[in-house]
Formats: structure tokens, C-alpha cells, sequence
């Protein structure tokens, strides 16, 4: 399986790298990537991603780790999206209860002292990657055959849930695919007008219902953000509606559905399939689950393709709440993450080669020598074309 870390990490080994030390093999930096990712994102049945930062191959243990120092961003539990099987024998990781999972949260927030916006950014940010790798995958192409953008339809409900929703479409949009929002209710806190603001500057579209026409757009993907753990009962309007239109389009356009955490309309700690209940026979079967942090209860019932995002625990956490842990182990690359290990090395080499000729010697285990040199060089050649200017000019 895949684990995926995000641009901005990568981005910012890139650099590291670049300025600290210029022979930090690609191996060396895809460790440092594995070893520096704050969250997990999604497993990943398709291991051939295009998507330049999946720097590393973990196996099925990894998927249980829960520590974040160590653990891949992103783990999948299932590893055959085309036969689906139960996850319950291949999860090491303990299911929490609603109770627990808000009590967890809680408590992330004030012992460790995370802030709710870093947890729904990681949050949010594991679940584009969980998204982009399902509807790009093995095609490792953000457009469709009609050279469109690959579009993803986020339908995002009232509380934190939906703020993953709101994080993860502009993620998605960075990435290179096209989002819609459906928000039905817009939260009053600053923090979500802020979200909606953020996702508006990239221009995309935050409807209030989720377009049925026909000749509307098809969605590659829709991500069912509406109710997390803290749902309880029967879904109540607009969210009823919205169900039932993600299960309609799940069906006829054939998009893949992928929920967030939990599937909404599910009881948290019992599942969707409980036949005594008639909302749950209608209810939606996402294709996807992305569970954060840690699987629920639910999760025993459900059947797809399954990843787990945004592990932030600290160890002495996890254990408290029962979520075991295991020695996570970074596997080779996927061949896709060897061209790019590659192309990075050639990058490299190509700077080394470049240094070479702008100077005798140059330290290069060190960044500063490296930067002053290449400053000097840039400065005496500024210099000398200033004299040959002086000298055209004034002879
Ligand atoms: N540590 C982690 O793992 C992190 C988790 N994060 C995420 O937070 C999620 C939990 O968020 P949350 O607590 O805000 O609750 P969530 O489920 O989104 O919705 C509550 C809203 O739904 C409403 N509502 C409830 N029942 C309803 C019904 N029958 N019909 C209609 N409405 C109903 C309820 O309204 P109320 O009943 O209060 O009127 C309230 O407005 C979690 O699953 C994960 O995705 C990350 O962001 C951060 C790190
Ligand atoms: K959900």
C-alpha cells in the first residue's frame, strides 16, 4: 500500500534538502518525507499514482501504527478495490465509539494542545489525498477523455465533518482537479466563513442543493462530508435530501461515493445495515470510507475500499484509548516514486555539474558555502558586465 504526503511537505523537504545538504540521497529525503508527515491519508489500492509526492510503500502493518511520528501519512485496510471484503481481520487499530471519538477529540485539543483548525486541516488534507487517489489512481490523470478536469462534488453538513469537506476541496483544486461544494448551511464561526472565503478565491462553486438535471455535470467523485460522529438519530432536512441525491447520483453516473469519516445517516456505533430501522435500508453505500484518526464502531460493517487519515495521536494517547500500536515499516517506492526519486537525483546531479563550472571549489555539504558561491559568482558577473557597459558607454 501507498502512503501519501502532502505538497507542502515535500515542498518543504525540497528545500531543506536543497539548502542543507546537496548530496541527501532520494532514499535519505523519501525517508525524511516518511518520517516528517504529520497525517495519513489513504490506501491505496492503486499503487502507481502519478502524483509526484507518494514517496514510499508501506505494508499492512502500517496501517495500524497509530503513532504519528513514525506511522505513513495515509494507510489503507483494504487492498482489492474490485472485490470488496470485510477489513475487520486485516485491522489492528480498535474501533472507537462515538462516545470515545469525541472524548479523543477533546482531548487532542487540550492535552497535546492542537487547535481545531490544524486537526481539520490535516483532517481536511488527508482526505483530498484519499480522493485524489481514488478518482485519479491508476490513470495518474487529472483530466477525462474528453481532456475535462476530473471534477469532485464535496456535499458538506453543518459541524466539523463538513469543515474536512471544505479543507479537502481546496486541496483537491490545488492538486489539479475541479471541486463543487453543496453547503446547505453555512456555519456563523470565523473559522468556516473563512473556509467558504478560501474555497471562493479559488473559484469554486458552493451551491446550496446538488445539481440533479441530467445535462448537469457528472462528478468523478462525491465526497459525503455531511454528518461525522457526533450524528445521532434520523437525518433531518436538507441533509435528508442530499443523501438520498448522492445515492441517486452514485447510481446512475456511476461516481464513486467516498465519506468522511462516517457514512452519514449511519448510526456511528451500529452501522447502516440494521433492517429494523427503515431509514437504514435506504441508506447510502459509499464505495469509499476515510476514516479519521481512527475507525468507529460503524466501521466493522462496512464493506469498501477503506483508508485512514489525519493519525495525530501521541502514543501514551492511543494506548489509552485502546488503539494498539505496531512497528511501521517503509517498504521500496512504487516504480512511479522511483522516476520521481530519480528525476530528483538528476536535479541534483545537474546543480552539482552547474556548481562545478562556476567555481573551482565549492563545499558542497554545505549550504551556506553553496549560496555565498553561487552569490559571488552572480555578483562578479553583474560586475563585469557593468564594466563592459561603463566601457561601451564611456570607452
Ligand atoms: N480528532 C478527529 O478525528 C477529528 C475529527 N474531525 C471531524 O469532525 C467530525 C465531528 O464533528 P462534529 O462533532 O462537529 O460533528 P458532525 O458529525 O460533523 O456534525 C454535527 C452536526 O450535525 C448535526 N446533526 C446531528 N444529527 C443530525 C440529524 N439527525 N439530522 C440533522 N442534523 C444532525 C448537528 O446538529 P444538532 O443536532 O447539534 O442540532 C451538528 O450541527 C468528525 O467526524 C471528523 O469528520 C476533524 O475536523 C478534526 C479532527
Ligand atoms: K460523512
Amino acid at each position: 500500500m501507498v502512503s501519501i504526503i502532502g505538497r507542502s511537505t515535500t515542498t518543504l523537504l525540497l528545500a531543506l534538502s536543497t539548502r542543507r545538504n546537496l548530496f541527501l540521497s532520494a532514499s535519505t529525503f523519501a525517508s525524511l518525507a516518511v518520517s516528517v508527515s504529520p497525517f495519513t491519508a489513504a490506501a491505496v489500492t492503486s499503487p502507481s499514482s502519478r502524483y509526484k509526492s507518494t514517496l514510499c510503500l508501506c505494508t499492512a502493518d502500517e496501517t495500524t501504527s497509530a503513532s504519528s511520528s513514525s506511522s505513513c501519512a495515509a494507510a489503507p485496510l483494504s487492498t482489492d478495490t474490485n472485490t470488496q471484503r470485510t477489513m475487520t481481520n486485516d485491522l489492528n487499530t480498535g474501533y472507537l465509539s462515538a462516545a470515545d471519538a469525541a472524548a479523543l477529540d477533546a482531548e487532542l485539543m487540550s492535552t497535546p494542545g492542537f487547535c481545531l483548525e490544524q486537526l481539520m486541516e490535516l483532517a481536511g488534507l488527508a482526505v483530498a489525498e484519499a480522493v485524489y487517489n481514488v478518482v485519479v489512481g491508476d490513470a495518474g490523470t487529472t483530466t477525462t477523455g474528453e481532456e475535462k478536469k476530473k471534477h469532485v462534488l464535496l456535499v458538506c453538513g453543518p459541524g466539523n465533518n463538513g469543515g474536512d469537506g471544505l479543507v479537502a476541496a481546496r486541496h483537491l483544486v490545488h492538486f489539479g482537479l475541479a471541486a463543487t461544494i453543496v453547503y446547505p448551511k453555512h456555519s456563523t464561526k470565523p473559522h468556516f466563513i473563512n473556509l467558504v472565503k478560501q474555497c471562493e478565491d479559488l473559484g469554486i462553486p458552493i451551491l446550496d442543493t446538488i445539481p440533479m438535471e441530467v445535462s448537469e455535470e457528472r462528478f468523478d467523485g462525491i465526497v459525503d462530508a455531511i454528518f461525522g460522529f457526533s450524528f445521532s438519530g434520523i437525518p433531518r432536512e436538507p441533509y435528508a435530501t442530499a443523501i438520498a441525491n448522492m445515492i441517486e447520483l452514485q447510481q446512475q453516473h456511476k461516481s464513486i461515493l467516498i465519506s468522511v469519516d462516517v457514512p452519514s445517516g449511519w448510526d456511528v456505533n451500529h452501522g447502516g445495515d440494521d433492517s429494523t430501522n427503515e431509514f437504514k435500508l435506504q441508506s447510502l453505500r459509499p464505495d469509499v470510507l476515510i476514516s479519521l484518526t481512527v475507525p468507529k464502531l460503524f466501521a466493522k460493517y462496512f464493506h469498501g475500499r477503506h483508508f485512514i487519515g489525519g493519525r495525530f495521536l501521541p502514543p501514551a494517547m492511543a494506548e489509552k484509548y485502546g488503539i494498539r500500536k505496531t512497528k511501521s515499516k517503509v517498504q521500496a517506492a512504487t516504480s512511479e516514486s522511483e522516476d520521481w526519486a530519480a528525476q530528483y537525483q538528476a536535479y541534483l546531479e545537474e546543480k552539482e555539474v552547474a556548481s562545478e563550472v562556476n567555481r573551482d571549489h565549492i563545499d558542497l555539504s554545505n549550504t551556506a558555502d553553496v549560496s555565498e558561491t553561487e552569490e559571488e559568482s552572480w555578483t562578479v558577473q553583474y560586475a563585469k558586465y557593468c564594466e563592459e557597459k561603463e566601457r561601451d558607454l564611456f570607452g
